[in-house]
């Protein structure tokens, strides 16, 4: 069995509990619900179906501690079984507790950004935890959500390959955000850049608060992600981050407050996406690794003729040059959003259940 607790059913936590309980794989369990209020706690498994009500109506207050022991105890003694916590919080708090669960013995599945792009510090915890304790940590979501880039990357540094550079549109919001304002195509009349905010926040690619997207921190996390996962020693702090907020909305105290703002800033954001149709060019917000010459997360102008131009919806792109690849391996789809991130979350789950031989 996998006994799951899911920590932070919100928009993505939510779509995850359906797409597993819509599978009804018979290894499967629900043992720990908890947001950041309540908790529900059952070693016979959840009811998928009225777990929103249940919660609701818990009595029982979120305790991280008591939750991990729980879940864990529910795999002692029995072989064959694993506990896992899908953490789908974007809570560093949470990310925090990584390295002790690990060491409880509890797998850990996640699309939260936090442990992996935070101090290396506790990206070297979380690894000898797991390592020590032979548990199992899977975060593919954490970059271009469902898409396969993280494990591909994996392979790569795993089979002896040598990364020169990866370079791609990592954020879903913010590639929604400019192939919607900054077309290629001189017929489509754009929305304004504040509404298209609104309507990529209303498709749930936006990150909790949306700043964090549109000040960079989101891409900045992502190519800390790749840089670590590339053999890199890379940190939040060193990255030069480009940050598209204008200086006048960035005191706004909240993100509600500051998504009011937002239109004041429509005609900031109307000129430069002019400045680059002079050139012959559309906006795009790009983020590279390269162990030469520097890592970068900035907003840049593309010709039109380039593959980043021609990006529609939500799609994120990741172009890896290598010394097999030199030609790069390109991977391109939708990037964000509750369905392709649970999906990713799903198929770490499934790598999980295979190395304990349960499909
Ligand atoms: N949306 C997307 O396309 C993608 C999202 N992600 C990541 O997925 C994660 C989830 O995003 P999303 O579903 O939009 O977020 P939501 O805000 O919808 O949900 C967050 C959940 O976390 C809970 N939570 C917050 N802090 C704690 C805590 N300390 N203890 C327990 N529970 C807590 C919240 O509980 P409460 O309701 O009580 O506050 C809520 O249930 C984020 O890390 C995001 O970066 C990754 C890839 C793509
Ligand atoms: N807010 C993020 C969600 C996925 O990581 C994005 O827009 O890509
Ligand atoms: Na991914």
């Amino acid at each position: 069995m996998l006994n799951l607790a899911i920590v932070g059913p919100g928009l993505v936590g939510s779509e995850f509990i359906a797409q597993i309980t819509r599978a009804k794989l018979p290894f499967v369990r629900i043992v720990a619900i908890s947001n950041s209020r309540r908790m529900l706690l059952n070693a016979n498994g959840l009811s998928p179906a009225s777990w929103t009500t249940d919660l609701a109506a818990s009595s029982t207050q979120t305790d991280l501690a008591e939750l991990a022991r729980h879940t864990a105890s529910t795999a002692t003694g029995t072989p064959g079984t694993r506990s896992v916590i899908v953490d789908c919080t974007s809570s560093e708090h949470v990310a925090k507790q990584y390295p002790n669960w690990l060491g409880q013995g509890l797998s850990i599945v996640t699309p939260n950004k936090k442990a992996f792009s935070g101090d290396s510090a506790l990206w070297k915890d979380i690894f000898e935890s797991a390592k020590k304790s032979k548990s199992l940590v899977y975060h593919e979501s954490t970059v271009g959500a469902g898409l396969p880039i993280l494990s591909t990357l994996k392979d790569l540094v795993e089979t002896g390959d040598s990364i020169s550079r990866i370079e791609g549109i990592f954020s879903g919001t913010l590639s929604y955000l400019f192939n919607n304002f900054s077309s290629p195509s001189p017929t489509v009349a754009s929305a304004s850049f504040s509404s298209i905010v609104t309507k990529a926040k209303s498709l749930g690619y936006t990150e909790p608060d949306p700043r964090d997207d549109l000040n960079g921190m989101d891409v900045a996390r992502k190519v800390v992600i790749l840089a670590r996962v590339a053999g890199l020693e890379l940190d939040l702090k060193t990255l030069e981050v480009q940050n598209i907020v204008p200086k006048e909305l960035q005191s706004a105290t909240s993100a509600e407050e500051f998504m009011k703002a937002l239109p004041s800033a429509d005609k900031h954001f109307d000129a430069l996406n002019e400045e680059a149709r002079k050139e012959g060019c559309v906006l795009r917000y790009v983020g590279c690794v390269d162990p030469v010459n520097g890592c970068s997360v900035k907003l840049a102008k593309y010709p039109l003729s380039h593959p980043f131009a021609a990006l529609t919806g939500s799609d994120n792109i990741v172009a890896f040059t290598t010394s097999y690849f030199p030609s790069p391996l390109i991977i391109q789809g939708a990037g964000a959003g509750a369905a392709v991130t649970s999906f990713g979350m799903f198929s770490d789950l499934l790598k999980i259940a295979r190395v304990n031989g349960l499909c």
